[in-house]
């Protein structure tokens, strides 16, 4: 029999330890010598104590190292590491890179000891899984069937076993290494996608060890050792002589426990030890956990019954604990006094187990050759059932992971197919922004913030864009691409647009010299219009002016023609007064060169005078028909005396009502024919005024009649000055001239001189008149 073997380690802390060891105890130091709580027992004897500065080294080669070695003969071998979350167990299992953990000193040691074993040759198979809440989980599977849970069976020896679990045969330490390394990165697999807690799951790497030796063996490994292979031949010879074959099977534990924080303290107390309630608790707890320790405990006391049933983990170590195997506990506490609970419940949970004991016997089975036979085969079977299916699950997993990047990379084209869909129509977009840009390129800047200051003052954001790495990296490429192409032609058409406006601005410049010159021709025509407009009014007037001056003219005619014959008559013997004479003369010519004057003014002819000046002129022929029988006859003398007044009293009456006549016709839409109708009502009544004088006084009467008319007739231009401010009134009317008005405008016409030789008449008459005075 043999105790189980308990060692404890305290975990390297910054905080000041508050235990202290010696030799195999572990107990408070002085700081700490009564214990918090009142707790009785602080001090604790175990078969190691290893300290804060202890290397895995120490530990493997004190307690661990026999215990694997022992596999080798058929002993079984667990190894706990129990104790608080954080206190330093897988640290101790699998160790770093400057310290190795135990389990792989172990695989070193073994392999070490197998091949220096020229007796046996070895056949070793290893499992690697996982308890979790009581579920089996078996890490060497691949990662997409880890999900699968594996259940505890049992075989006809009542010995606990889990059904399916993969065996792995190693034959090399780099075998049991890659396997070691698949495990871990599955259990990784485990806590980050299945959500396993690692200080609630108890890891265990299992090893089978199996050991065969028969003559044969010996033989071969010796002179394999000695590099000297034995012949076909030599081998076969051999086997003849095989007699019978040893056989030594061990399995090795390697267990990484749980966190032992949520389990109760108080196994001892006798409360918990009410079996329904500790189940009841250990629901709420790692229940694993929870029965090893009880398990522990009522061995430990020797109490009867122990039931491994309850949990997966009791049912796999049962082999260990009750069995013919050899244990070791390896206690793991924190250093810090803030963890002194947890420590003394570590500690009082290996001091129960190392109460335990086992009964340390080797599984060794004699057996014939063909059963060795047998087990070597099997053996080879099995490495190549393995690496067939390692190479199948590789497969698979290859395809898997084939399917789920084709997979992946359909996601990946659709994805690009909508980030280009998405590109596209920021095209647009872009090209708004780059015009924006272009526009205010001279005056925005970024502030602080990353707004877009134009001018101070802030416009917008600036454009952002979701990014998805290469996609839009490209997109954003494509876009500079799309956006240098625009700015070119962007370019382009300002180019032209300039162009376009400089014409723009050239035909803008010709069209205001072109309107300036309108406007200029059209006050030019409006000018001309009003006069115009007011030359007819003038002529309307002096045409019919022209009838009363030629009728004055015609007097004026008449009494100079008067004047001459009493000049002739003075000539022929009466007395003349030269200086009346003279003034008569003068004013006389002054007459005949004002009527000139007027008749160069009649240069055109409207209205109807027609029978005015037809009447003048029969008066005139008259008068000349007179003139000439005068100087015919003595008669003539009474004829101009007395018939002459008679007969110009009704020449002027028939042109008085011709005037009348006229006047009536004349429309009263005009102001100067208003005018010339007050004219012409003057005239007639100075006409009447002049008319029975003009046979006694008509020297006089036709020098204050020409100064009447003189002063009330206006002068041309006092009629322009009325005439223009008339055409202003007209303005006001609104009544626009036009071309076709201003075209319609009458010609002036030339009118022959009528009386063109009256001067010379006058002055030949006066030269006479000299003459006979001479
Ligand atoms: N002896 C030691 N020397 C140096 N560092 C250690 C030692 N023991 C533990 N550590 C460190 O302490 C931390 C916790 O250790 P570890 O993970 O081994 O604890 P644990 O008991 O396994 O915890 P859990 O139960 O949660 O798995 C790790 O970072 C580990 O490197």
């Amino acid at each position: 029999m043999e105790n189980i073997q308990v060692a404890v380690r305290i975990r390297p802390d910054p905080e000041p330890s508050i235990w202290a060891l010696h030799d195999q105890h572990i107990f408070l130091n002085n700081q700490m010598r009564k214990p918090p709580n009142g707790q009785g027992r602080t001090t604790f004897a175990f078969d190691h104590c290893f300290s804060q500065d202890s290397k895995n080294a120490d530990i493997y080669s004190k307690e661990v190292k026999s215990l694997v070695l022992g596999s080798t003969n058929g002993i079984n071998g667990t190894i706990f590491l129990y104790g608080q979350t954080g206190s330093g167990k897988t640290y101790t299992m699998l160790g770093k890179e400057n310290d190795e953990g135990v389990l792989l000193q172990s695989f070193k040691d073994l392999f070490a000891k197998i091949e220096a074993d020229l007796n046996k040759t070895y056949v070793l198979r290893c499992s690697y899984f996982e308890i979790y809440n009581e579920q089996i989980f078996d890490l060497l599977k691949p990662s997409s069937k880890l999900q699968e849970t594996l259940q505890v069976n049992e075989d006809q020896k009542k010995e606990f076993y889990v059904k399916g679990l993969i065996e792995q045969s190693v034959s090399s330490i780099n075998e049991i290494f890659e396997v070691l390394k698949r495990g871990e990165i599955n259990r990784h697999y485990a806590q980050t996608a299945m959500n396993h807690n690692s200080s609630r799951s108890h890891a265990i790497f299992r090893l089978y060890v199996q050991s065969i030796t028969n003559n044969f063996i010996r033989q071969y490994r010796r002179e394999q050792s000695s590099h000297k292979f034995p012949t076909l031949e030599q081998l076969e010879a051999e086997n003849n002589q095989l007699k019978g074959a040893m056989v030594t099977e061990s399995v090795l534990n390697f267990v990484d426990l749980a966190g032992s924080e949520k389990v109760s303290n108080h196994f001892e107390d006798a409360e918990i030890q009410d079996t329904n309630r500790r189940v009841k608790e250990g629901q709420y707890i790692n229940k694993s956990l929870f029965f090893l320790t009880q398990v522990i405990y009522l061995k430990a006391e020797d109490k009867g019954h122990v039931p491994f049933r309850n949990s997966s983990l009791t049912k796999i170590l049962k082999s260990s604990l009750d069995g013919s195997s050899r244990t070791l506990i390896i206690l793991c506490i924190n250093a810090a006094a803030l963890h002194f609970d947890y420590s003394i419940s570590t500690l009082r949970f290996g001091m129960n187990a190392k109460k335990i004991e086992t009964k340390v016997l080797a599984n060794i089975n004699y057996q014939n050759d063909d059963e060795a036979l047998k087990i070597l085969l099997s053996d080879y079977e099995k490495k190549l059932h393995d690496y067939e299916k390692i190479r199948v699950e590789e497969k698979e997993g290859f395809e898997q992971q084939l399917n789920q990047l084709q997979i992946e990379n359909q996601s990946l084209q659709n994805r690009i197919s909508t980030q280009n869909a998405q590109n596209f129509k920021c095209i647009p977009k872009l090209f708004k922004e780059i015009t924006w840009a272009d526009r205010f390129k001279h005056d925005f800047h970024c502030d602080g913030a990353g707004d877009i200051l134009v001018t101070s003052k802030k416009v917008k954001k600036p454009p952002q864009h979701d990014c998805q790495g290469k996609l839009v990296l490209n997109a954003l490429k494509a876009s500079e691409q799309n956006r240098k192409t625009l700015l070119s032609n962007y370019e382009l058409v300002k180019k032209q647009y300039l162009q376009l406006n400089e014409c723009y601005n050239q035909s803008t410049l010709r069209m205001q010299q072109q309107n300036e010159q309108i406007q200029s021709l059209n006050l030019q025509y409006n000018q001309l219009y009003s006069y115009a407009s007011e030359m007819k009014q003038q002529l309307n007037f002096d045409v019919k002016q022209l009838g009363n001056q030629e009728l004055e003219q015609t007097i004026q005619f008449y009494q100079s023609q008067l004047l001459k014959l009493q000049i002739e008559q003075q000539v022929r013997g009466q007395s003349t007064n030269q200086d009346s004479k003279k003034e008569y003369d003068i004013e006389q010519f002054r007459l005949v060169e004002q009527k000139e004057d007027e008749v160069d003014v009649q240069q055109y002819q409207q209205i109807d005078l027609d029978e005015i000046m037809h009447s003048n002129l029969v008066s005139v022929e008259m008068v000349k028909e007179k003139e000439e029988e005068d100087h015919q006859s003595v008669e003539s003398e009474e004829f101009f005396k007395i018939e002459f007044p008679t007969y110009l009293h009704h020449s002027n009456n028939f042109t008085k009502q011709t005037i009348n006549e006229t006047a009536s016709q004349l429309t009263v839409q005009d102001l100067s024919e208003i005018n010339f109708k007050n004219v012409l009502q003057s005239f007639i009544s100075e006409m009447d005024v002049l008319q029975p004088s003009v046979s006694t006084h008509h020297k006089n009467n036709s020098t204050s009649c020409n100064k009447k008319q003189t002063a009330k007739y206006k002068t041309p231009d006092k009629l322009k000055k009325q005439s223009t401010s008339q055409t202003t009134i007209r303005g006001k009317q609104n009544i626009e001239p036009t071309r076709q008005s201003f075209n319609n405008i009458p010609k002036p016409k030339v009118r022959p001189r009528q009386n063109g030789n009256a001067n010379e008449e006058l002055s030949m008459l006066l030269n006479n008149t000299e003459m006979s005075k001479n």
